[in-house]
């Protein structure tokens, strides 16, 4: 689908994610790069969020995760991909401006979205309203807790963020997410089966025309529909 929408539309505003799903999503980018199927020079992407505190050369960080897993492999322009700086010494106006980044680049035609265990996209943990705009926010003990494992310790682990909001998300023309394993089963379901509430924020995407959900099986499991 990615490969598609970029062919389909060479000047694309990609919007893109990070944590263990997309992985292979972005292997398989550089792959169909590789082979000459696809060209993102003309390309602009926005990623979904980044850990407060951690400067794009930390190798925990997701501009260092997108360079590594796609940017640096295909023929994007460095200066079109645009990750939230860790680093800003202001978050809190970094956001509003990268808020008004996306804006000026018309805003996002594809947006790529995994889902936590506790039902939050980007790091809008529940609670999250779909009034939210790209902001500062508190990560729960338990996604803290899940990350940990990309770090040495659980202490590593940043305790704030930035992040799109989901009216931010909600924005987007196109909006797909991925989700694998049985760990992600009930949050998938509560997405799709229930009522669209702050509990589970992926399940705002329910009030989104044009939204994908890719799945295994595993991820599926719980799936009554
Ligand atoms: O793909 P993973 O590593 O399970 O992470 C799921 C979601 O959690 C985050 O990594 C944030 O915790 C998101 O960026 C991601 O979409």
């Amino acid at each position: 689908m990615i490969v598609a929408a970029v062919n389909a539309k060479p000047s694309i505003v990609l919007g893109l994610a990070t944590g263990g799903t997309p992985t292979a999503t972005y292997a398989n980018i550089v792959e169909d790069f590789r082979a000459g199927k696809v060209q993102f020079k003309d390309v602009t992407s926005f990623n979904l969020d980044e850990y407060i505190g951690l400067s794009g050369t930390h190798p925990q960080s997701f501009r260092y995760f997108m360079q590594s897993e796609l940017f640096d492999h295909i023929d994007i322009d460095p200066n079109n991909t645009f990750v939230p700086e860790g680093g800003a010494s202001d978050p809190a106006s970094h956001a509003i401006q990268y808020e008004a980044q996306i804006a000026a680049a018309g805003g996002i035609d594809l947006q790529l979205l995994g889902i936590g265990h506790n039902g939050h996209i980007a790091f809008n943990e529940p609670g999250s309203l779909p009034s939210t705009r790209t902001r500062v926010v508190e990560l729960t003990p338990s996604t803290i807790e899940k990350n940990a494992r990309f770090f040495a310790s659980v202490d590593e682990v940043p305790k704030t963020a930035i992040t799109m909001g989901i009216g931010t998300i909600l924005e987007a023309k196109q909006i797909l997410l991925l989700a694998t394993g049985k760990g992600k089963a009930e949050a998938v379901r509560r997405s799709l089966q229930e009522a669209a509430s702050e509990e589970v924020p992926a399940s705002w995407l329910e009030q989104h025309p044009d939204v994908t959900f890719v799945l295994d099986e595993d991820a599926a499991s719980e799936l009554s529909l």
